[in-house]
């Protein structure tokens, strides 16, 4: 008997490296019960055992289960299936289900190539993170990638860097800052959370020499909602990121993908997680892609899908511990 319930594991891209590393994952989670929703097919031939089930209790850590999902056809390394596009998609709205009705403890994705979807299955949205929140009736999220050293918030996400400057607007900074400070307080446990605020600019703006933006309303902004909140700067966001400056914060919000991605990806790839927090499930990644270079070789690194699985388990249990 699971102390809760497993968690719902999606299979992301066949044509990837998901299946993969689903199955690695496996072996390396001891102790945590999850299943993945997919094509039982697809998840041969990786050496970990595998188990058909017909409902998410069945779910046991002694195996791959699998819970059946229709993604028709085989997976075919490195060439997507757009007969597969929908089942894909409609495997991320039943794990949401899933976790919503309490039979899942959280989702954990696997990734999904964004362009196969859009050209399978006319998805709409730019990544898993936008769909969640609009499955979630709009809600406020945040994409939080975090590894041991560091943990960031792309204040803008996934969209055109031409664009940042009109999205970046004070709501929406204040916002995600609002949802990062309350997912570090619960989610992470943190009691008081310092969230460190990178400028936009070059040296954030250097008095307005090089950009208005910090000087027009992100500084004002990050003082107003310090003392509540935690949160200083802007600071210039190439100097924010080395060891002793980040010994000074708990997570750094950014004001664009790559400003935010990039040191996270350069310092540990391998063990850097992908969190959305705002939604009123759990939901965890791994921070890396599809890899269609390497599918079908065997070389595919689960590290990060191991380190998603554990922590999707362990807010799991830190929310069944709330009062
Ligand atoms: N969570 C997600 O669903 C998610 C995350 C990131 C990117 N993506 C999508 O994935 C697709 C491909 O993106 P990309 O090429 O920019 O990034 P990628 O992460 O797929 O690959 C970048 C490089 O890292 C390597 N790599 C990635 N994962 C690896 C692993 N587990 N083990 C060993 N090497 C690994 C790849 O071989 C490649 O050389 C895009 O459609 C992108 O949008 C999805
Ligand atoms: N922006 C993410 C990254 O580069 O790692 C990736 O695209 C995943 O995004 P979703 O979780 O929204 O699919």
């Amino acid at each position: 008997m699971n102390e809760r319930p497993p968690l719902a594991v999606t299979c992301g891209e066949p044509a990837g490296v998901g299946p993969e590393i689903v199955a690695k994952a496996r072996a390396l989670t001891a102790g945590v019960p999850f299943f993945v929703l997919g094509n039982p097919d697809h998840f041969a031939g990786f050496g970990v055992e595998t188990r058909v089930i017909a409902a998410p209790e069945e779910a046991t850590p002694d195996a791959l289960c699998i819970l059946p999902h229709d993604v028709p056809g085989p997976a075919r390394p490195g060439r997507p299936d757009p007969a597969q596009a929908p089942g894909i998609v409609s495997s991320i709205a039943r794990a949401v289900e899933l976790a919503s009705s309490g039979a899942a403890s959280g989702v954990v994705t696997a990734p999904i190539h964004k362009k196969a979807l859009k050209d399978g299955a006319a998805f709409p949205h730019p990544g898993h993170t936008e769909y969640l929140a609009a499955l979630a009736g709009g809600a406020n999220v945040v994409m939080m990638l975090a590894c041991d050293a560091l943990r960031v918030v792309p204040a803008t996400i996934h969209i055109a860097l031409s664009d940042v400057p009109a999205a970046l607007t004070p709501d929406a900074l204040e916002t995600a800052l609002r949802v990062t400070h309350a997912g570090l307080v619960r989610d992470f446990g943190l009691a008081r959370p310092r969230i460190a605020v990178a400028g936009l600019n070059p040296h954030a703006g250097e008095g307005g020499t090089m950009g208005q933006q910090e000087v027009d309303w992100i500084t004002g902004l990050v003082a107003r909602l310090a003392p509540e909140l935690g949160c200083f700067g802007p600071l210039p966001a190439d100097t924010m990121f080395h060891e002793a400056a980040r010994a000074r914060y708990d997570a750094a919000v950014c004001m664009y993908h790559d400003q935010a991605l990039i040191p996270i990806k350069t310092i540990d790839f391998a063990g850097g997680v992908n969190v959305t927090l705002g939604l009123p499930f759990i939901r965890t990644s791994p921070d890396h892609g599809t890899a269609f270079d390497i599918a079908g070789t065997g070389r595919a690194d689960p590290t990060s899908m191991q380190a998603a699985i554990r922590m999707a388990w362990d807010m799991a249990g830190r929310r069944g511990r709330e009062v």
